[in-house]
């Protein structure tokens, strides 16, 4: 897949909103394959309504999402199940982690699916994010902020032509927050992938391309 368009697309619930002002709803966007984007918000302004369109859980809205030049709505499942296995990783805001699995498991869950990456990888990941020793703890059990540096590794461990990340370090220190955007930065790189963040205010400090309001 090498571009995500929104062409003029508004969710039902900004229908009656006579001064929206936006670079995204009701304007015609391209996301392209290898670019950075940041995506910035006020809350309520509908970042993660914006996510759940692209990932296509949702669909609420007027105007056309188009992957290449395919309308979604003329998706099935299977479309789905494809895209979200090989073309678009997405790392929710609320994480949707499994609480009772341990950090490991959490990841392995999905890499055992795809096959992506070595478990050695993906300790070395831990230990650069600095939860090394959290390989075997339960995620219930783990800050949001480790929570975080989990479910970014899991959304790497499948091949993707675009990442779509969802306020990825709310909870983070400038530092992990560093290393985080340098780990997905060089995993986009490495698969010529597309990046879309999305931000409240804090936001990784990246070399983007373009920044678009909500
Ligand atoms: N599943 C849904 N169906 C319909 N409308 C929704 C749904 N989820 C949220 N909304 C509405 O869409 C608007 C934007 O909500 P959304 O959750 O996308 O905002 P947000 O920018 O992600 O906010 P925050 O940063 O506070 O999480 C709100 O008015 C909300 O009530």
């Amino acid at each position: 897949m090498n571009s995500i368009k929104l062409n003029n697309v508004l969710p039902h619930v900004f229908e009656q909103v006579s001064d929206l002002q936006s670079d995204v709803w009701k304007k015609d966007i391209c996301f392209e394959k290898g670019h950075l984007y940041l995506v910035e918000a006020a809350s309520g302004k509908g970042k993660s309504t914006f996510c759940s369109y692209v990932i296509g859980y949702r669909h609420d809205y007027t105007g056309q999402v188009v992957f290449d030049q395919k309308d979604v709505r003329t998706f099935n499942v299977n479309n789905w199940v494809n895209i979200r296995q090989k073309h678009i990783s997405h790392l929710f805001q609320e994480l949707r982690l499994f609480p009772e699995l341990t950090a490991m498991e959490n990841v392995k869950i999905k890499n055992d699916l795809t096959g992506f990456k070595t478990d050695k990888q993906i300790v070395q990941w831990f230990d650069m994010l600095g939860i090394g020793d959290k390989l075997d703890a339960k995620i219930g059990r783990m800050s949001f902020g480790q929570q975080q540096r989990v479910a970014m590794i899991r959304a790497l461990v499948q091949p993707f032509d675009f990442i779509l990340v969802d306020e990825p370090i709310s909870h983070l220190d400038d530092h992990n927050s560093q290393i985080m955007g340098d780990i997905m930065m060089a995993e986009a790189k490495a698969q010529g992938a597309g990046v879309i963040v999305t931000s409240i205010g804090k936001h990784m400090k990246l070399d983007y391309e373009k920044t678009l309001m909500l």
